[in-house]
């Protein structure tokens, strides 16, 4: 189960990230917000991350203008690695070396073919498990 969600600059993105995820079976729950009216991407980024942090949903992916507010919100619940991401690249090894548990992209940042290539890499990348990351994880873990 996903958790999905935004704010009203990542509404559009966000509904494009739904379809793909339905079109591929992927299960999700979407947090918000419901339009493209002017609304806080905090109370979605923290709905969308306290799911993922109490186990309800697997992964988060959270998108807002920038992805910039809405992943530093995820990332003050305690549990959260979320990564923003622009590029295929940077979703492949923060899955391989940070297991990231949510996504963030910025609607104003990347395209749509580009999101879904993206989306498609965080989700299909497992954790490499490879001890000095681990550790690293645990020492994030500590703070
Ligand atoms: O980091 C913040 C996000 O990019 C927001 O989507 C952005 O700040 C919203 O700005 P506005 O209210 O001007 O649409």
């Amino acid at each position: 189960m996903i958790a999905i969600a935004s704010d009203h600059g990542g509404y559009d993105l966000k509904e494009k990230v739904k379809k793909y995820l339905e079109e591929n079976n992927i299960p999700f729950q979407d947090f918000g917000c419901d339009s493209k009216a002017s609304c806080d991407y905090p109370v979605f980024g923290h709905a969308a991350a306290k799911a993922v942090a109490a186990g309800t949903c697997e992964k988060g992916i959270v998108i807002c203008t920038t992805g910039i507010g809405i992943s530093i919100s995820a990332n003050k619940v305690k549990g959260i690695r979320c990564a923003l991401c622009s590029e295929p690249l940077s979703a492949k090894m923060t899955r391989l070396h940070n297991d990231a548990n949510m996504l963030a992209m910025g609607a104003g940042i990347v395209g749509e073919n580009l999101a879904l290539e993206i989306v498609e890499t965080f989700l299909n990348t497992p954790f490499s498990g490879e001890e000095r990351h681990s550790r690293r994880i645990s020492l994030i873990e500590e703070i």
